[in-house]
């Protein structure tokens, strides 16, 4: 179990995190925002990798006061994960695994080779990274993040640039992973959680505005989310924010639109995806 007590963190007075409370549980757990929520701070801040300006927080009753330990707890991927070019995958990984203190050689051999069987990448752990496509190095990063066998993983926004089959892989392997474990999964899109994830949080403008399961995001849409079919002049008239999808048909402008009241008489209200939720939720904090 992760919990956070009143976690803030501020930079020369600009509060990228303020004031967060949160349980989660084991299994997948996706954190959106949309650029500058503060993902990346929390999740730094959560691998001990830089300290909160104030209130608490522990990984399985560990507090990150104690470092050293939490250390040994977690696997990270950050959000720009770099590599040694020149090394094969297999040396890479042979390379974190000592720095992980997996001394004894024949037991980090094994550890690579399962972890390398997990992530797909066995038959191309000899060659040389710099070969290797954006989702193979991303996958190579989890292998990196699993050395050690932490009980928790903490990666960050890790399908941006991958194409939509790499993104697919790349995600039911983390959920694979979250058997047993915490895998903290920060995001902007909402399909990375769609699917995987049961347990959400959502910050905005560094504080926590939402957190419970994929419906209570989606359940944010009710009453918000209006289908209508409009021609060209009407459709200038909705506020552009306000329109999530339109698609042109022969009578006219298919739109999807999210607003507290209807915008437009022959609107219709329709029942909320879990992006129309985070889109009401995101605009409601805007505006406020
Ligand atoms: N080292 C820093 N010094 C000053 N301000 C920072 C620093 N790191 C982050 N910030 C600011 O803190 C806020 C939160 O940034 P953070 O990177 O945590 O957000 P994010 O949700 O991860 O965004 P993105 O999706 O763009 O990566 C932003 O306003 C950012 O400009």
């Amino acid at each position: 179990m992760i919990t956070t007590q009143n976690l803030t963190k501020s930079y020369k007075g600009h509060l990228a995190l303020d004031d967060v409370t949160l349980t989660f549980n084991e299994g997948m757990v996706g954190l959106l925002g949309p650029n500058g929520a503060g993902k990346t701070t929390f999740l730094r801040v959560m691998a001990t990798l830089q300290k909160p300006t104030s209130g608490s927080a522990s990984i399985f009753g560990v507090p990150l006061s104690q470092p050293e330990e939490v250390r040994r707890q977690i696997g990270y991927l950050p959000q720009h994960f770099s590599v040694y070019p020149q090394l094969t995958g297999r040396e890479f990984l042979d390379y974190v695994g000592v720095l992980k203190g997996i001394h004894a050689a024949k037991a980090r051999q094994e550890e690579i080779e399962r972890i390398l069987d997990q992530v797909n990448l066995t038959d191309k752990a000899d060659k040389k990274v710099r070969t290797y496509s954006g989702g193979m190095r991303q996958r190579l990063g989890i292998a990196q993040a699993l050395l050690g066998s932490p009980k928790m993983l903490i990666v960050d926004e890790p399908t941006a640039g991958l194409d939509p089959e790499e993104r697919v892989r790349f995600r039911n392997i983390l959920t694979r992973f979250s058997v047993g474990r915490i895998v903290l999964l920060s995001t902007h899109i909402v399909a990375d959680i769609e699917s995987n994830c049961r347990q959400i949080a959502v910050l905005s403008r560094g504080q926590l505005v939402l957190s419970g399961n994929l419906s209570d995001l989606a359940d944010v849409g009710d009453g918000k989310v209006w289908q209508a079919v409009l021609n060209d002049e009407e459709l200038r008239q909705i506020n552009p924010m306000a329109i999530v999808s339109t698609q042109r048909l022969e009578e006219g402008v298919s739109c999807r639109i999210i607003s507290d009241d209807a915008p437009h008489p022959a609107a219709v209200a329709v029942k909320p995806t879990l992006e129309d939720g985070y889109l009401a939720l995101i605009g409601r904090e805007r505006h406020a």
